[in-house]
């Protein structure tokens, strides 16, 4: 799937959110959208996937099968959970004994069994979100596009969600997925695309992400912020290409991060150290929190992240 000279603005007279966008994923690839709020990661997932035609340029090679889940599955709709994947599967091609199992292998695969009978615009966020998720995997996708997929999820679904973006590459199916949670860290092989300014830079895996061969060396920096900025210095530091391992609730007395953890004029740790948050990354606590991210070592002083 490739995007080539693609722009797009939502009116005659709006501003161009995309200018000239020229990205490719090939199959059995991932690649993460990332930017601040509002820059158009969602509007250029929803130029992959489909949904949205481009105002100027095209968009190439997209396959046939395309699994799409919105940032909001749209439950307004008069269905039961079960009837609604029904018949989503047939529309797909999931034809005849074969749409049974995999209807009940993803409603029990996501949990969504005891819910079978219930009408969509009853079901909760997070139960919605799993509908949508299994919509788009009824039928092995060759282009899987997740707006921030996490959003609403309970932990267990969360963990679930990086094991069905491998499971579609490992079929050469392609992934897109946008993410303001920090949950990407979990997809250390994937491409980062940010979007800033309308523009899209790509970096690969094999010269970003820490523990990714070749990256070079990493060093784990930590930063104390205020509670208020937490979510945007972390989506700041990722469109700026760092990895943002974890954030940590406040010391018992607040400000800076206490013993043991660093002093705060010297902020730079050995690599590896602080990353127990990575496996767990938490964003945005409502009180002051901690960083630790991670630059490579050659960044100057005023790359540190
Ligand atoms: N349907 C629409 N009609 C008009 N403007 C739109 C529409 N959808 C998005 N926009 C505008 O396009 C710009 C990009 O929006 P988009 O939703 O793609 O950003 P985003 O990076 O995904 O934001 P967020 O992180 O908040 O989800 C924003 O200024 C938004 O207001």
């Amino acid at each position: 799937m490739r995007l080539d000279g693609v722009w797009l603005r939502y009116g005659w007279r709006a501003p161009w959110v995309l200018r000239d966008v020229r990205v490719e994923l090939g199959p059995g690839r991932s690649a993460v959208v990332l930017g601040r709020n509002g820059v158009g990661k969602s509007t250029l997932l929803q130029l992959a996937a489909g949904v949205l035609s481009p105002t100027r340029g095209t968009v190439r090679e997209r396959p046939p099968t395309v699994g799409w889940v919105p940032e909001r599955f749209p439950a307004n709709q008069p269905y039961t959970v079960e009837q609604y994947l029904t018949g989503m599967g047939r529309v797909r091609g999931v034809a005849g004994p074969a749409l049974r199992p995999v209807v009940e292998g993803w409603l029990a695969r996501l949990g969504l069994t005891p819910y079978r009978d219930v009408r969509l615009a009853a079901l909760s966020k997070g139960t919605a979100q799993k509908v949508g998720l299994a919509q788009a995997l009824l039928r092995p996708p060759e282009l899987l596009v997740l707006d921030e997929p996490w959003e609403g999820l309970d932990a267990a679904t969360r963990e679930l969600v990086p094991e069905l973006i491998r499971e579609v590459r490992e079929n050469h199916g392609a992934v897109l997925v946008s993410d303001h949670r920090g949950e990407t860290v979990r997809l250390p092989d994937a491409e980062q695309w940010t979007v800033v300014d309308g523009t899209v830079s790509v970096v690969r895996p094999a010269t970003t992400g820490a523990g990714t061969p070749g990256a070079g060396e990493m060093s784990v920096v930590e930063l104390a912020v205020p509670a208020t900025r937490v979510a945007q210095v972390v989506a700041d530091l990722r469109a700026a290409g760092h990895q943002v391992l974890g954030v940590r609730p406040p010391a018992p007395e607040g400000g800076v991060p206490g013993p043991g953890r660093g002093p705060a004029d010297d902020s730079t740790v050995p690599p590896g150290a602080g990353q127990g948050p990575a496996d767990d990354p938490v964003v945005g606590p409502a009180a002051p929190g901690s960083l630790v991210g991670s630059v490579d070592q050659g960044g100057g002083p005023g790359e540190a992240s």
